[in-house]
């Protein structure tokens, strides 16, 4: 019962009232089907096909007595409208009841994805460094579609069991000897299938992970198109495509012959046991033939159930690695949780920036258990509204040290403080509702210029939109695209070039009207000209916001009132531009004369 429970319990707490009812509407169905089989008895009795004694059968003695009431010649024609009656009530809430397995079933997966979604978003940085974004992918939809379908067989298993619950009843009402019988041999049929739903776990751990490889590799291999087209690696990735699906068709062919196997097994022992069933019940516990047939007539409609019970077990024991790996996700994704998304809104406003942000030697390494440190012992001021630059090579920790400033990360030692103020678990977050940050591969929506502005600020007016492409240096192209503002930028903004996609998203940073801008400038090579538009860009935004540029090209930050130089995680030199270009025998000139 052990994997079933989870379900339950999390379909519990989705679904709540609705599921009972749904279960109290399987019983009656359940019921009627039985008083249908009951009514079969009388019918063949009245018409001749079968003279019973029904004396020992309970309610059907009764309903005889109401049957002598009636005259003989309407008899058969009460017997069929009551069946047809019947009959007609059992496949109307039929019929109600799958509409309402479909939508607790719909509610259940739109809640887990409204769960999952809302708990990955409120997550920490650290999650997502330690993470493969393809596997956030893969969890919001096929993970979530497998526990989905987990839960159509658990509704399958809750309906079978009840219905088969209540035939029993009728059962035991009718011959408690035959009814046992019949119900040890079901018991020693599920103690020999434990076999069949142990394979079913292991293949369905094997296809969870088949199906995570297959998902995180064919995203990431889109997202490389370029490079894969670029270098010819079409070859090497279609081999391990080919490999993979090779691998997932047999593990799929392997879930089904067991699937197969099982249900076969089961149906040729079911068979052999209704066999002995009949005969020990004739030969041994002489039952009355009417209701020796009830029992059968139960048992014959019985016994599918039992092997439908069988099969929704496998198929809910094979989703469940999906819904553990769900779970395991949702405790990550506590664990991480930094912001509430209904509160954060109220939170937002509270950040000033209004002296300096002061970094107080600052620690930070990737990996805790490694000595390397990405930024080792790294102090210094940021006066408010002053430009910032960050210069070193590759690898120096540059992009380390803004992902602390804008509180992504937390130092392992150190502190960061904004006008005086710590930043804390409680206010990092909040933070990031002051700061602008533009990275060095920004993302822009398959949509229009308009709307990819104003996701950012969906009240900003035509003026507030031009003013911020007028500051970003993006104005000139935007009015020279075919329809303005509203000319689709395609996915990704892949029509714009590489120094327009980085304008325009600064345009958008900057409709936000931060108090502090982030500038990871495009290491791959903009023309001069971008690089001269950048520049402006920076100057007119100088005085009027705290400005940090990660600078790849030295000229972007002539005017910078503050460089800062990182060399492997530490700051080797610190100063104005002009001082620092004046060091000759410093790492800055030495950057600068190296162009
Ligand atoms: N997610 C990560 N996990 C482990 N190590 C990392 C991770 N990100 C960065 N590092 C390491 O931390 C160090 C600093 O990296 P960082 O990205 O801050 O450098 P950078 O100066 O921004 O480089 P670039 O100019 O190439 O972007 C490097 O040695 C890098 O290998």
């Amino acid at each position: 019962m052990a994997p079933l429970l989870p379900y339950l319990k999390k379909m519990h707490h989705v679904v709540g009232f609705k599921l009972y009812v749904n279960f109290f509407s399987m019983m009656i169905i359940s019921s009627l089907e039985g008083a249908a089989i009951y009514l079969l008895i009388p019918m063949l009795g009245v018409i001749g096909v079968l003279s019973v004694d029904v004396g020992p059968i309970p309610l059907i003695a009764w309903m005889n007595q109401g049957f002598a009431h009636i005259p003989e010649t309407l008899q058969l024609l009460v017997i069929l409208l009551s069946f047809i009656v019947i009959v007609t009530i059992q496949a109307f809430l039929q019929r109600s009841q799958t509409i309402q397995n479909s939508k607790i079933q719909q509610m259940f997966i739109k809640s887990l994805r409204f769960e999952t979604y809302r708990a990955i978003l409120q997550s920490n940085w650290s999650l997502f460094v330690k993470k493969r974004r393809a596997d956030f992918t893969h969890m919001m939809t096929h993970e979530i579609a497998n526990v989905s379908q987990g839960t159509v067989s658990a509704l399958g298993l809750g309906t079978n069991l009840v219905f088969t619950g209540i035939q029993i009843v009728f059962a035991l009402w009718l011959s408690v000897k035959l009814t046992l019988f019949v119900l040890v041999s079901g018991i020693l049929l599920a103690l020999f299938s434990r076999k069949f739903i142990r394979k079913a776990k292991h293949l369905g751990e094997n296809i969870t992970l088949l199906a995570r490889t297959y998902t995180a590799g064919v995203t990431e291999h889109f997202n490389g198109i370029k490079d894969i087209k670029s270098n010819t690696l079409e070859e090497h990735h279609y081999t391990w495509f080919t490999r993979l699906g090779n691998k997932m068709e047999a593990t799929y062919v392997q879930f089904s012959r067991l699937q197969t196997t099982s249900q076969f097994v089961y149906r040729v022992v079911s068979t052999l046991l209704i066999a002995m069933f009949i005969w020990v019940s004739i030969k041994l516990l002489r039952a009355e033939p009417g209701q020796l047939m009830l029992v059968i007539l139960i048992f014959t409609r019985l016994w599918p159930r039992f092997t439908s019970i069988q099969s929704s077990w496998q198929q809910i024991v094979s989703t469940f690695p999906a819904f553990e790996s769900l779970s395991g996700l949702h405790r990550e994704c506590a664990d991480a949780k930094e912001l509430d998304i209904d509160r954060h809104g109220q939170a937002v406003t509270t950040v000033r920036m209004e002296q300096s942000i002061e970094c107080r030697h600052l620690f930070y390494r990737y990996d805790p258990h490694e000595p390397v440190y990405a930024l080792h012992d790294v102090s210094f001021q940021i006066v408010a509204n002053s430009m910032t630059a960050v210069v070193g090579k590759s690898g120096a920790g540059k992009s380390t040290l803004i992902d602390l400033l804008i509180g992504l990360i937390e130092p392992e030692r150190g502190e960061i403080r904004i006008d005086g103020i710590p930043l804390t678990s409680a206010n990092r977050p909040s933070i990031r509702g002051a700061i602008s940050y533009v990275s060095q591969d920004p993302f822009l929506f398959h949509a229009t210029v308009r709307e990819n502005l104003l996701m950012v600020v969906p009240g900003a007016t035509e003026e507030e939109l031009w003013e911020a492409l007028r500051f970003s240096a993006s104005d000139e192209f935007v009015s020279k695209l075919p329809q303005g503002l509203d000319t689709v930028i395609g996915d990704r903004g892949i029509k714009l070039s590489g120094g327009e996609r980085q304008r325009l998203v600064l345009a958008r940073a900057i409709l936000r009207k931060p108090l502090i801008l982030v500038l990871d400038e495009a290491t791959s090579a903009l023309d001069h000209e971008n690089e001269t538009k950048i520049q402006e860009a920076l100057d007119r935004l100088k005085g009027k916001m705290t400005l940090i540029v990660i600078a790849h090209r030295l000229s972007t930050i002539r005017n910078a009132d503050q460089v800062i130089v990182l060399e492997n995680g530490r700051i080797i030199q610190q100063g104005e531009y002009q001082k620092l270009s004046d060091e000759t025998r410093g790492t800055f000139s030495k950057m600068l004369a190296s162009g």
